[in-house]
């Protein structure tokens, strides 16, 4: 079972009043006291952070309230926490956070921005009304565009999150701030998670090797960070043009952390399935037999056709092994996972893995997860025995035999569970039979809190206060 942060002993109170510190990314909010590090001969991909707040709660003892949206691929989500002046989460109503999600997501809408903006009136409705009157003008919103506006391109995105700041500006009374509206990069993504999970599980302010590392499974990208030793953050290889910074120093709950975080674009679930039909053409051995259409993705349309003798696993894994290119990039590196990206070198950080999103959905669609259940304690090799079954599996049949899968995804649910399998222990390297927490929310105190990336956001906000 998760470990349940206990509750903090005064002098601990002390010690966490004093200095909260997230991660900060960079846009600094104001306000933000930046800290002189141990001074360390920096190589080019380590990016220093260190920023205290001086006092976690700017309404006194009282509470503060932190709005986050998600503006995922998928989906857009808003999340709303109330903390308090020890920036332990206090309840909304009977949870511990409002969640509310709807589809499609704002790169849904990529040629009417306005409409982008207007999808998310509801979810800012809804959010604004659980935060008291009094205390509006003083609660910061941020808005995250993940993968699916990076994919958009630059124009087409900067479109929407302008429409996007004008709604919060003229539809909220919410503290809403110009850079607080912004497409996240990859890096900053995997970060607030492995914060947010962290956070909840009572691990920031131990040591590196008793915190968990997490992987985030996005439509778009999919997100691996986790902490690592001094040692290993020296190593850490210098950067070729473009690439983007592979440890962040955090100082955390009065701990400084080097965290490896990596973000691969276009290998989110989504998006890997158009990775996927390039390296195979149309007729695709993941498909599952009777299906004959075309998969749309970043406005291409894919032409998708079973392969007549039928989707079969090893067919899949060859296809899929190509997709993540695991053979074909030089690794200039230690050790590197996929895409000639460093590895991070491994150590205690990694030792328990908390994957997320897409990785629970799917599990627990094949029916080998408990979709009730917060949490899943499985091993990769399930994923493996998932997809022979799926793959084993006629379209006709989909519908009777995995009742939870949407319609949409039938025809890929042998391609999303080959890919899954071949993403954790091909391209991450995860041994088959290591152990990992498939999470979909954390249980923190007496609710539960989304396993999201929000939470990690809203702790950074607030701290800015
Ligand atoms: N319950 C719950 N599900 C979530 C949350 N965030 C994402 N999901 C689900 O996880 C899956 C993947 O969502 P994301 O990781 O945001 O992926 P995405 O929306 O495609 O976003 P990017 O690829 O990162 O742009 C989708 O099925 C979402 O519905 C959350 O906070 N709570």
């Amino acid at each position: 079972m998760l470990k349940r942060p206990g509750r903090m002993h005064e002098d601990k109170i002390q010690k966490y009043r004093g200095v909260i510190l997230v991660i900060s990314v960079p846009l600094l909010l104001i306000g933000f006291v930046l800290l002189l590090l141990p001074s360390r001969s920096p190589s080019e991909s380590i990016q220093e952070y260190a920023i205290s707040s001086r006092k976690a709660s700017p309404n006194g003892g009282g509470k503060t309230f932190a709005v986050v949206f998600d503006a995922g691929s998928s989906g857009s989500r808003v999340h709303v926490y109330c903390f308090d002046q020890y920036m332990d989460l206090i309840p909304i109503g009977k949870e511990l956070e409002l969640f509310v999600q709807l589809k499609p997501g704002l790169s849904a809408y990529a040629n009417n921005p306005q409409e982008a903006a207007n999808s998310l009136q509801s979810l800012l409705d809804k959010a604004e009304s659980v935060v008291p009157r009094d205390l509006r003008s003083r609660t910061p919103v941020r808005v995250g565009a993940t993968a699916g506006l990076r994919a958009l391109g630059v124009e087409a995105s900067d479109r929407i999150l302008e429409a996007v700041r004008e709604l919060l500006k003229g539809r909220s009374r919410l503290k809403s701030e110009p850079e607080g509206v912004t497409v996240l990069d990859g890096t900053q993504e995997g970060a607030y998670q492995w914060v947010t999970i962290n956070f909840l599980l009572g691990n920031l302010g131990k040591k590196y090797s008793n915190t968990v590392g997490v992987v985030d499974l996005g439509g778009g990208s999919v997100q691996m960070a986790y902490a690592i030793s001094e040692e290993d953050a020296a190593k850490a290889p210098r950067l070729s043009d473009g690439e983007d910074t592979y440890v962040k120093d955090m100082y955390l709950k009065g701990r400084n952390y080097h965290l490896y975080v990596h973000s691969y674009l276009r290998y989110g679930l989504l998006a890997a399935r158009a990775e996927i039909l390039k390296a195979s053409g149309s007729v695709n051995p993941c498909i599952l037999v009777g299906y004959e259409g075309s998969y749309k993705y970043g406005g291409v349309n894919y032409p998708v056709s079973a392969s007549p003798s039928g989707s079969s696993m090893n067919g899949c894994r060859r296809v899929a092994l190509k997709a993540l290119k695991v053979n074909e990039t030089t690794c200039t590196h230690m050790k590197c996972t996929f895409g000639g990206i460093w590895n991070g070198g491994g150590g205690d950080g990694q030792k328990n893995l908390f994957v997320a999103s897409f990785f629970f959905d799917r599990a627990a669609e094949a029916g080998f997860v408990n979709p009730n259940q917060p949490v899943a304690t499985v091993r990769p090799a399930e994923f493996e025995e998932a997809a022979k079954r799926a793959c084993q599996t006629k379209l006709e049949d989909a519908k009777s035999v995995y009742p939870h899968v949407e319609e949409d995804n039938r025809p890929y649910l042998c391609m999303d569970l080959v890919y899954q399998y071949t993403l954790l222990v091909d391209g991450f390297g995860i041994d088959p039979w290591q152990k990992i927490t498939l999470v979909k929310k954390v249980k923190y105190r007496n609710a539960f809190v989304e396993a999201a990336w929000p939470l990690g956001s809203a702790i950074e906000a607030i701290s800015a206060l």
